[in-house]
């Protein structure tokens, strides 16, 4: 192995300095088949996501599922696509909390990089940025509120690989997940409020419905299910809701094994019939909104739940770019930046 270093255009200063690196998952360059395969091979090549091994998975991968699922995909993601950027929502948002972040940041020196798991920016990218910029100390905040292997643990991965290849490491603390910290359940609770006080209905429910994971990873130690009703008893108290009024869900279930229950569309098709014809939906387990919440539950569910009788659907957005969104990362980063302080 050879271990690499280029000097930095700014030397770190002898108290050492910070960056702020922020990792999301990813997302492909543009709509066209090219692209989406690319994306999708490199994610669902990750032995984190499917652990089976690559010998079985793989011939499945490359052959039946990448030759049909980019152009699905890609339509998917045409719909979403965000015109003035010309870039998927996923990447407008994760940049612009980048720079909502940095500008808080700005008077104490500290820069603020962001990096994807899967495709471009690349984390190691990122990170020779930070180091560039004289970062000796680098602390890492993986955008998912609630702990998965399938996310958190393999956006670290993915930094200590880049790590792996450097003659001079910078320190790194890498922050935990925040499935309750106060700022989140803050910024969801005013993202809740604020739109149910614009809407010209009052929904009967607010479906809380997070990203599915293979039960099978919950049976074998993840935290995520955990997580995810930690977020939603803090979310539930802080508004007023009960379980009726907030039920929990799960969506974007991939492949055929059993993933997590209740699934989002079957609980919510099957509500018309039983007299609730307005509702909302909440997707606390996303950052930033992407293909799974503006298409697959914008679009999809929408349509679902109308054909089935419903009234009246509501997106609430998710965090994106609010004011909240960069308070808890703001509060996330300056807690990190405790834990590096010399005593
Ligand atoms: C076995 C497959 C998958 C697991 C496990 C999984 C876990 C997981 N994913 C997110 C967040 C996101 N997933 C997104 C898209 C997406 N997810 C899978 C599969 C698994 N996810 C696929 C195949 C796709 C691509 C979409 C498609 O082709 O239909 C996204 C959106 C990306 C975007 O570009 O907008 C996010 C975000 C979490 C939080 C999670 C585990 C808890
Ligand atoms: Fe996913
Ligand atoms: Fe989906």
């Amino acid at each position: 192995m050879t271990f690499f270093h280029k000097p930095p255009r700014i030397a770190p200063p002898p108290e050492g300095r910070t960056g702020i690196l922020l990792v999301n998952l990813g997302t492909p360059d543009d709509t066209g088949y090219f692209s989406v395969r690319r994306y999708l091979s490199e994610f669902l090549s990750d032995r984190r996501v499917i652990e089976s091994p690559p010998l079985i998975w793989q011939p499945i991968l490359q052959g039946i599922i990448l030759t049909k699922r980019p152009f699905a995909s890609g339509a998917n993601y045409a719909r979403i696509w965000h015109k003035e950027e010309n870039a998927s929502p996923l990447r407008v948002y994760t940049r612009r909390q980048a720079e909502g972040l940095a500008e808080r940041l700005k008077a104490e020196g500290i820069p603020v990089e962001w990096g994807m798991r899967y495709g471009r920016p690349s984390v190691a990218k990122a990170l020779e940025s930070l180091m560039d910029q004289g970062c000796d100390r680098i602390i890492s905040i993986p955008l998912y509120p609630q702990y998965s292997a399938t996310t958190t643990a393999t956006a670290n991965d993915q930094l200590f690989r880049a790590l792996m290849r450097l003659r001079r490491q910078p320190a790194v603390l890498t922050v935990p997940s925040f499935p309750d910290h106060p700022a989140f359940i803050r910024a969801l609770e005013t993202s809740v409020r604020e739109t149910l006080a614009g809407l010209n209905f009052t929904p009967q429910q607010v479906v809380a419905s997070f990203h599915g994971l293979p039960k099978v990873c919950i049976d074998k130690g993840d935290t995520y299910r955990d997580e995810c009703e930690r977020t939603i008893a803090a979310l539930r108290s802080a508004l007023g809701f009960d379980a009726e009024r907030m039920p929990l869900t799960f969506q974007s279930r991939f492949g055929p094994l059993e993933w997590v229950q209740p699934y989002t569309a079957p609980y919510v098709t099957a509500l018309p019939k039983q007299g609730v014809t307005k509702i909302a939906v909440i997707m606390p387990g996303f950052m930033v909104d992407c293909l799974e919440t503006l298409d697959e539950i914008g679009n999809e569910l929408r349509e679902e739940f109308m054909e089935a009788g419903g009234e009246d659907f509501a997106l609430v957005p998710c965090l994106n770019d609010s004011k909240g969104a960069i308070d808890l990362l703001e509060q996330l980063s300056r807690s990190a930046m405790a834990g590096f302080q010399r005593s």
